[in-house]
Order: structure tokens, then C-alpha cells, then sequence
């Protein structure tokens, strides 16, 4: 099986970086191509994929073609692919905000196509992918398309009317936990701790704190009353925290988020 990238960006080096990882296929069965010549270029040659002269020539050497471009040059690109495009090959798309309508109404109606969205941790096979399929998609062609991020971390079907807010708790949330992170991190710097060293207690804390919470099955809620011990430290810093607008502060973040995304298209 090709797979084929039209785009070569952080997203799709995550993906490539986990799929390779997985050995999912031989490095030379990853075709890419994108704006940027010089850099698609070493990039294959860094990990032996096939780099392709044209988006068109990706798109005829694949079996399935991961659109990996940012939204605003999206309608240009699949103007570009279209004729090459055919039902025998599976398109996916990682595009943010456009949807499976669309891409049909840019392609053709009879192409399969699974719109996802991925999240930069497919890197090291703890990502965290959204699909859905079109009705062209379906069986063993729909299972090979999924498997793709299989093999890169946790999958989930979602109706699309759930995308955008999937991508703001999920693709997009990586950078505000990361965001936390670095809080905490600077955090420690205030007390006299390196920022190598505060960022690795906080980012091994955050690690621990998602397993445990999974691994136990207890809600955030139940873990949050269990290290705060009764007139203890850990109550009084919730306190302060929701005192400056810790969740409003959130909440305001993941609304700006699902609002930048469903305005792309
Ligand atoms: N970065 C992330 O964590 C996530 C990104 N996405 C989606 O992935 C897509 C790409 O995002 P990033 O990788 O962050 O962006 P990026 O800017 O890092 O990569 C975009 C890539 O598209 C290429 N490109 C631009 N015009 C092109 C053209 N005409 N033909 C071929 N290639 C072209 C660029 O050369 C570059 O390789 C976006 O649509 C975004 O919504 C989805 C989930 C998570
Ligand atoms: O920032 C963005 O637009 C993309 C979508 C989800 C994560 N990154």
C-alpha cells in the first residue's frame, strides 16, 4: 500500500514520524510533496520516502492521499489533484473546518474519502484521531483508511457536526496542555528551580496524572478530592486558581478555538 502526503508540515510529519515508527509500510512506500521544495526534499532523503515532483504525481503513485495542507490553500490544491484523483484511491483529509460536502462538491461524488483529525501526538503513537467517512467509504477500504491512525494511537468515529469542537479539545488542546505545562514550569523557575528541571517535574506530573486518570477510571473530579487533603495545600491553590478564572479561562480558550475553526470554510 502507497501513501501518499500533500503537505509535509508538523501534521504530517507526525503522522509519517508515527506510521514509520509502527512500520506500518516500508519508508519508500511514503510519497510526499509540498510548497517547499528544499525542505520536502531532505526530508525524504532524512527517512527514505519517495519525494514526488508534483501534488498530481503523489496523487497517481498513492493508494491513499492524505491532503495535509492548511485550510486557506485547500480549494486550489484539489482543484490541482482532482483529475488525478479516482475511486480506487482513498482520499483522507486532514484539513481543520472543511468538510466531507465539501470536499465532495471540490472532487467528485464518487470518491471515498475519510475526513479526520489527527493531533500532533500521532508522532509517538499516542495520538488522537477523529474520522468520519464518506458514503463512498465503507468495508475493508474504510478499515484500511482507519488503520492508518491505528497505528498511530486512539481512533474515534464522530458524526462531523462533533469535528470542531473534537479539534479544539483535541488537535488543538495539545499546545494549551503544553500551555499548562509551561505555566507550571515557570511556576517552579519563580522558586529557584531550572526550567529544564521544572519542565520535566511538570511534565512527567501531567504523564502520571492522565494515567492514572485513565488507568483507574475515576473522573478528574474524584482524582482532584483525592490529593486534596482535607485543610491541606493542594484545596487552597484550587481556591486561587479558580479565584483568577482558571476553568472561565478555559472555557473562554476552547470557544475561540471551536470559532476560528468552524469560520474557515
Ligand atoms: N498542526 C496540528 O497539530 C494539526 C493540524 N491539522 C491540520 O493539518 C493541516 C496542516 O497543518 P500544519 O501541518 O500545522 O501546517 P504547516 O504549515 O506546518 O504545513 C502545511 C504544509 O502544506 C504545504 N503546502 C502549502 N501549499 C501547498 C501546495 N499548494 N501544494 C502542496 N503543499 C502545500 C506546505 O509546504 C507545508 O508542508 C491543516 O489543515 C490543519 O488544520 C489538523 C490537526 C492537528
Ligand atoms: O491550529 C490549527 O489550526 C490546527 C487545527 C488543530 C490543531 N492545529
Amino acid at each position: 500500500m502507497k501513501i501518499g502526503f500533500i503537505g509535509v508540515g508538523a501534521m504530517a510529519q507526525a503522522i509519517i514520524q508515527g506510521l514509520l515508527k509502527a512500520e506500518f509500510v516500508p519508508a519508500q512506500d511514503i510519497l510526499v510533496h509540498s510548497a517547499h521544495q528544499d525542505h520536502y526534499e531532505k526530508y525524504a532523503a532524512q527517512y527514505g520516502l519517495t519525494p514526488k515532483e508534483s501534488n498530481t504525481a503523489v496523487v497517481d503513485g498513492s493508494d491513499l492521499v492524505v491532503l495535509a495542507v492548511v485550510p486557506a490553500v485547500v480549494t486550489d490544491v484539489v482543484a490541482e489533484i482532482r483529475g488525478a484523483l479516482s475511486a480506487k484511491k482513498t482520499l483522507i483529509s486532514i484539513v481543520s473546518g472543511v468538510s466531507l460536502d465539501r470536499l465532495e462538491e471540490l472532487t467528485d461524488y464518487n470518491l471515498p474519502i475519510l475526513r479526520s483529525l489527527p493531533n500532533i501526538n500521532s508522532e509517538f503513537g499516542q495520538g488522537m484521531t477523529a474520522v468520519a467517512a464518506n458514503e463512498n467509504l465503507t468495508g475493508d477500504r474504510k478499515a484500511q483508511a482507519i488503520s492508518l491512525y491505528q497505528a498511530t494511537g486512539s481512533v474515534l468515529e464522530l458524526k462531523e457536526s462533533q469535528f470542531s469542537v473534537f479539534s479544539a479539545i483535541s488537535g488543538s488542546a495539545v499546545a494549551y496542555v503544553d500551555f499548562f505545562i509551561d505555566s507550571l514550569s515557570r511556576a517552579g523557575v519563580k522558586y529557584g528551580f531550572t526550567k529544564e528541571m521544572a519542565t520535566q517535574i511538570a511534565a512527567q506530573t501531567t504523564l502520571g496524572s492522565a494515567h492514572s486518570l485513565m488507568a483507574s477510571k475515576k473522573s478528574p473530579a474524584e482524582m482532584i478530592d483525592k490529593v486534596s487533603s482535607p485543610g491541606g495545600d493542594t484545596i487552597a491553590g484550587i481556591l486561587a486558581m479558580e479565584e483568577a478564572g482558571f476553568l472561565p479561562s478555559v472555557i473562554k480558550g476552547i470557544d475561540a478555538t471551536i470559532a476560528k475553526s468552524t469560520g474557515n470554510h
